[in-house]
This record gives structure tokens, C-alpha cells and sequence, in this order.
């Protein structure tokens, strides 16, 4: 991947676009202004790429915040005007920083209040542009602010959100007070992509989201180590060698009727490029597996003492489990899997069964190991952390799923991947991507049965490929809502491992 690209895949907290902005500004080649100027000129740009009708002008409502935000909404204000349309501008306060006042002492046009505004102002076709509060937001929106954007989405205009849509939190994607706030149509940020636009509720209420070059990537060195949205590699591709070249990938089974959820986590490792893939399950359940599988290997494992045997074994070198395993066999084999200090992976079953002594399964995790709960497991394993997510966001910075992620992770000493429609995954250290199939990237059918155990596998087989943990978990959630992108609708979790090949093809592996 060329620096370019590694670059359009940071996302920013609020913290580190200040820091990078600070550092733009502090070293005298751009001022506030100019940024401000860009930022707005950016907002125009990109309204009109995604509608064309809009070069022939049109009418717009600009809200206005007392912040920076706001005065990015006096210069769009002001070359909207200059292109002849109808800008009415209403003002929450007064600019209240300087370089905010400077763009609305450009603004030559009347400035109504926004309890001015009525149904008149929103005629069919006209835009919202919603200029109330960006990164800045520190509280819930109160009644009378949220009121004009609840008016203009009721007379069906399009909205606008310049940064990130007011209320919503830029580093949790939360609605600070729990609003009811309508959907942008469009949001258009600037440099990078932040937090808030793809976490949580904001990943639905940022609708397109278009980021602006204002020209400050030479600072980006102050923003420290940033996420990093998850995306294919190139490591993807599969080199030249012999099978023992790209891994063993060891899948661990249930008993028998319970084998269909680790018989997909067995496909998909061998989808993505696992050299081989062995199912071991307990005896009783060998001729029920060995009916449904060709290329995937099949081994007897009844106990702890039966998978140390095989371990034996060097070859093995990635192993998965916890998909139909049963809480019993995972109390049983789990040790052994984490005592063999091999890559592994852990799901379902492998988490619940510890849901009453997460501190043991802690205590055994090593930097190999991947686990990958959804919420509900997530929640037995780390219960404060849940529950923080789960109490209403109030003030921002909110808590955010990537904040519990990396505090997870710190705690587990592995890499932690947390599911949902905004995957995120975090390493020791506070790595961190996200995997969000939200907005044009979006993947509702992949919110079916059994599609967590594709994804079980599909880590498991990057692991297997010799992907370092997080990578492997990143590029492995990538992939994973990319097929299921790709097939679409009426999708079910056997389609998935079959969509890889398509996947892998179009990226020219
Ligand atoms: N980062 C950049 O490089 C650029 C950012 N631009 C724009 O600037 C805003 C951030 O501006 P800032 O002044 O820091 O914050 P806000 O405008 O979001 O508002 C802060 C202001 O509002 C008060 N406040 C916060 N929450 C509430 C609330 N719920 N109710 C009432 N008042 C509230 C807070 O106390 C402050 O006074 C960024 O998003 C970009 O749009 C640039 O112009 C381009 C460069
Ligand atoms: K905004």
C-alpha cells in the first residue's frame, strides 16, 4: 500500500485533529483563517461533486454555531451567495473565536436567530447546512438547537453536516443526551476521517462522508499513532510455495449436531489461503463431519489430553476455536490451546465459558492470541467496560467502543476485536483499526447466522499465514464485510467463504 493511501486510512480523535491543526498554525505557514477559508471551500466542492443539479443555484438555510464550525458555515455561506443562490443564515450566538469572526465579518447578508426559522424556510429542494457545533461539542444539543435540523429533515431538505453533525460526539459517535436527531445526507470533514463519523450511531447519521484536503498533512506527526481503518493488504496475495508454506490452521470442534458452526470456521480458513485446515472433533462426531468435508482435514480430539497429542505436532501453527464448541470441551481445551503458546483465535464458546473467571482466561492469553467477541460476550468478559458503553453519553469526549476495545485488550494482553456493524479492534499498546461496514460501506446482510464463525475462520487462516494478530484480525473483518458486500442481498453464512475467491480477485491477488 502506497503512503498515500496508508495516510486516507488514519481516523482522528478530536484531540489529535487539534493537535495537528495547533501544529499547522504554530508553524506560521497557514493561518486559522486560511484553514477556515479551505474548509468551506471544501464544503462547497463536495456538495456539488455528489449533486450536480446544484450548479444551478438553489436556496439554503445555514446554521451557524458560535465556534469555528460555525465559522466554516459564514464562508459557505458567503460562496453560495457569490454562486447566487438564496442563503438565509440564522446564528445560534455571535462568533465567539477570532477566526470564526473574521469569516462572519465577510458575511455580507442578514443573520436571522434559529428560533426565526419556520417550515417557509425550507422549501422542497433547498439544503441545511449544518454549521452548529464540529469537534468542539461538549454537551447535548438543548431543544432549540436541535430543533431547526429536526425541522428542515421533516420538510424533506437535505442536510449538510459541516464536520460532523451537531450532536453527535467526533470521538464516540454518540448522540450526547441520547437526541433524536435526523440522518445527514452528507457530511464533509476535513484531512481525515474522525472517530465520530463511523463509531456507533454516527456511522447511520453521517450519511456520504466526503474529507476535505486542507492542506495540513505535513503535521500530521502530532497527531501521534492514530486508528487506522482495517482494509486489504499485501500480504493478501499469496506468494509461491508448498502448502506447508502457508500454515496448518488447527479448527477445534463440537459434538455431534452442533458441528455446522466450526465446519464454516474450518471453510473460510482454507477460503483465505491456510496451506491446510484440520477439523479436530470428538470422536462421536467424526462420521457426521467427515459426511460434509472434502478438502478440510478431520482429526479425533475428545479431550485436553487427546489435543496435547496432536499439538505434538509442530505444523499446527494457528489454532481456532469456539464456534459449537460447547461451554464444557472449551473449559476442557482452552488451556491447552493458550499453553501451547500458539497463534490463536477465540469465539463464542471460548469466551462464555470463562464468563465466571474472566481473570483466568486473562491470566492465560498471550500477544498471539486474537479474540473476537460481539457484544454480548464482550460484556461477560469485561462487564465495567460494557456497562460504560451502555450509560448515556452526556459530555464529550464520550466513551467510545474503541476506547473499550483498547481497554480490553490492555487488560487481556491480546488483541481484541470487538463486532458490530463499526468492528473495532484493538492490540496492547493501543493499536488500533476499525472495520466499519457503515454508510456507502455498508453490509446489512452480513447480520445473519453463523457469519461470526466465517469470520473466526477467516482470522484463523490469516493467523495461519503467518498475519501478526492484529493484522490478521483488521484485514480478516475487512474481508468479511467485503464479501458479504459483494454477494449482497439474500446472503447466508455459507456464501461467504465462497464470495473470498471474488474478493481476492478483484484486489489482484
Ligand atoms: N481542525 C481543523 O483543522 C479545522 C477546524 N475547523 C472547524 O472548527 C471546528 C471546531 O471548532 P471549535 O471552535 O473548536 O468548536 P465548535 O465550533 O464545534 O464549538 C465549540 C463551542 O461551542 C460550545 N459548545 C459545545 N457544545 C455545546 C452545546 N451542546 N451547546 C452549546 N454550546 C456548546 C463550546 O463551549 C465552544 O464555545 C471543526 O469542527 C471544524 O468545523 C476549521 O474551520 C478548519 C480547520
Ligand atoms: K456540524
Amino acid at each position: 500500500m502506497c503512503d498515500e493511501a496508508a495516510q486516507r486510512r488514519e481516523i482522528l480523535t478530536t484531540r489529535q485533529m487539534r493537535a495537528v491543526e495547533g501544529a499547522a498554525i504554530g508553524s506560521g505557514s497557514v493561518t486559522g483563517s486560511a484553514l477556515m477559508e479551505r474548509a468551506g471551500a471544501g464544503v462547497l466542492c463536495e456538495m456539488l461533486a455528489l449533486w450536480p443539479e446544484f450548479e444551478r443555484p438553489g436556496h439554503a438555510v445555514i446554521l451557524c454555531g458560535p465556534g469555528n464550525n460555525g465559522g466554516d458555515g459564514y464562508v459557505v455561506a458567503r460562496l453560495l451567495a457569490e454562486r447566487g443562490w438564496q442563503v438565509r443564515l440564522a446564528a445560534l450566538a455571535p462568533p465567539a473565536t477570532p477566526d470564526a469572526q473574521v469569516a462572519a465579518a465577510c458575511w455580507q447578508g442578514a443573520v436571522a436567530t434559529l428560533s426565526d426559522l419556520g417550515p417557509e424556510d425550507f422549501p422542497p429542494g433547498s439544503l441545511c447546512i449544518d454549521a452548529l457545533f464540529g469537534t468542539g461539542l461538549v454537551r447535548p444539543l438543548a431543544p432549540g438547537i436541535a430543533a431547526p435540523l429536526r425541522l428542515a429533515a421533516a420538510q424533506g431538505c437535505r442536510i449538510v453536516a459541516i464536520d460532523i453533525l451537531s450532536g453527535l460526539c467526533a470521538d464516540s459517535g454518540r448522540v450526547l443526551g441520547g437526541l433524536d436527531l435526523p440522518r445527514a445526507a452528507l457530511t464533509v470533514s476535513f484531512q481525515r476521517a474522525k472517530l465520530g463519523h463511523v463509531l456507533a450511531q454516527g456511522g447511520n447519521l453521517s450519511g456520504v462522508l466526503r474529507i476535505v484536503d486542507i492542506g495540513i498533512d505535513g503535521w500530521m506527526a502530532a497527531a501521534g499513532v492514530p486508528a487506522r481503518f482495517a482494509g486489504p493488504v499485501p500480504a493478501l496475495a499469496k506468494r509461491a510455495g508448498h502448502k506447508y508454506d502457508h500454515g496448518h490452521a488447527l479448527v477445534l470442534g463440537g459434538g455431534p449436531g452442533q458441528g455446522g458452526a466450526a465446519r464454516l470456521t474450518a471453510r473460510a480458513a482454507l477460503r483465505i489461503g491456510a496451506g491446510l485446515v484440520t477439523l479436530a472433533c470428538p470422536p462421536e462426531a467424526l462420521p457426521e463431519n467427515a459426511a460434509r468435508l472434502d478438502a478440510v482435514m478431520l482429526r479425533p480430539v475428545a479431550d485436553r489430553a487427546g489435543l496435547e497429542h496432536l499439538l505434538e505436532n509442530p505444523r499446527f501453527n494457528a489454532l481456532g476455536l469456539g464456534p459449537g464448541l460447547g461451554l464444557d470441551r472449551a473449559r476442557d481445551l482452552v488451556p491447552a490451546v493458550l499453553a501451547s503458546g500458539r497463534a490463536a483465535l477465540l469465539d463464542a464458546d471460548a469466551l462464555t465459558a470463562f464468563a465466571d473467571a474472566p481473570e483466568a482466561l486473562f491470566a492465560a492469553l498471550h500477544p498471539g492470541a486474537v479474540l473476537t467477541p460481539h457484544g454480548g460476550e464482550f460484556a461477560r468478559l469485561f462487564p465495567d467496560l460494557a456497562q460504560r458503553l451502555a450509560t448515556p453519553a452526556e459530555t464529550g469526549p464520550a466513551f467510545s467502543r474503541l476506547d473499550a476495545a483498547r481497554q480490553a485488550a490492555e487488560r487481556a494482553g491480546c488483541v481484541v476485536l470487538l463486532k458490530g456493524p463499526d468492528t473495532v479492534i484493538a492490540a496492547p499498546g493501543g493499536e488500533a483499526r476499525v472495520a466499519a461496514a457503515v454508510g456507502e460501506a455498508q453490509a446489512p446482510w452480513l447480520a445473519t447466522a453463523g457469519a461470526g464463525d466465517v469470520l473466526s475462520g477467516i482470522v484463523t487462516g490469516l493467523l495461519a499465514r503467518g498475519f501478526a494478530p492484529l493484522e490478521a484480525a483488521a484485514t480478516g473483518a475487512w474481508l468479511h464485510a467485503e464479501a458479504a458486500r459483494d454477494f449482497g442481498p439474500g446472503l447466508i453464512a455459507e456464501d461467504l467463504p465462497e464470495r473470498i475467491p471474488a474478493v481476492l480477485r478483484a484486489l489482484g491477488c
